[in-house]
């Protein structure tokens, strides 16, 4: 995956110095991984930054952890400006559902919890023990999370587990939908997260015929999303910056996809650190 992102700023390094970020970011999902003892990530990334007056290779970076992170930042970004924007803040608790409780689902839950006023947590994974584990973490961060009264369920099936739930993220690599539209109550919010058989396999048809589609990027669903016969409506920075309405419609999915120049932009942010720390 490609990035390129000339002139922006870091206002942690400087904020007048004005940065250009050539990235090649690459990605393996080796499945299989969890079996292994000690257990490998399933989803590996390397992040290379090249010089841009060059083209000269400046950095490698390990970039799993970032990954993890930065996918679950934009979920987060699109919760907020696509869900919290359009209800009434003031009776804003909210239940989230997690189905698929890996490196993913497990990163998505810490992050709402810390973020959003979430009252409850569903959870939702293949191997319930995975969630099981969740849920004995959570538990334990609960002091620092927005609602310290968290209460934490772990359920059976995945009906079930989004049955009350307001916000939902899918982060599994279900080949075929798991998610279908007589689960979901009204006003809910998708993140979907996981890639099956293709980025829309975990959530069925009818569910995205019914709902405003959002994408972290036009180009990459160009790309990445041929198969999904609905339209999308935007991009989440569209909605930030006012291109687009602040959707009012009582279902939305972000279809996240996955944008390396995210990713190369919080490497090129790691090595300045690093240079700026060993002066
Ligand atoms: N949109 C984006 O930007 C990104 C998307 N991804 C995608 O997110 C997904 C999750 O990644 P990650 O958390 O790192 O992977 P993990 O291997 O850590 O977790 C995979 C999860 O998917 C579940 N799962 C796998 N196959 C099935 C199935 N057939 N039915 C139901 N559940 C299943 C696993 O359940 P069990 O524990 O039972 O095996 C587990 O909960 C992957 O598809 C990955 O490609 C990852 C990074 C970025
Ligand atoms: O952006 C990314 O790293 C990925 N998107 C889908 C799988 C991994």
């Amino acid at each position: 995956m490609l990035a390129v992102l000339n002139n922006y700023k870091l206002s942690s390094i400087d904020e007048h110095k004005t940065f250009h970020t050539i990235g090649q970011k690459l990605v393996t999902y080796f499945q299989d991984n969890v079996n292994l003892q000690p257990p490998v990530p399933t989803t590996l990334a390397t992040i290379c930054l090249f010089d841009n007056v060059t083209g000269k290779l400046r950095s490698i970076i390990e970039g799993t952890e970032i990954t993890s992170w930065r996918t679950a930042a934009s979920s987060l970004v699109a919760t907020k400006y696509l869900y919290f924007n359009r209800i009434d803040k003031t009776t804003a608790d909210s239940v989230l559902a997690i189905i698929g409780c890996g490196v993913q689902g497990r990163i998505h839950a810490i992050g709402m919890c810390s973020t959003f006023n979430i009252s409850t947590i569903n959870l939702w994974n293949r191997t319930n023990s995975k969630a099981e584990s969740l849920a004995v973490e959570l538990e334990n961060m609960k002091a620092t999370f927005q609602n310290k009264n968290l209460k934490i369920y772990v359920h059976n099936s995945v009906g079930e587990c989004v049955a009350e739930s307001d916000i939902i993220v899918t982060a599994t690599g279900n080949r075929t939908p798991l998610l279908f539209g007589h689960m979901l109550k009204t006003n809910v919010h998708i993140n979907a997260v996981g890639y099956g058989q293709t980025h829309h396999s975990e959530v069925d048809g009818g569910v995205y015929e019914n709902g405003k589609i959002y994408v972290d990027s036009w180009t990459g669903a160009e790309a990445e999303l041929k198969t999904l016969n609905y339209p999308i409506e935007g991009e989440v920075g569209e909605v930030i910056n006012g291109v687009k309405e602040t959707p009012t419609q009582a279902l939305t999915i972000f279809q996240s996809l996955g944008m390396a120049v995210e990713d190369a932009v919080v490497g090129q942010l790691i090595v300045e650190l690093y240079e700026k720390n060993k002066k």
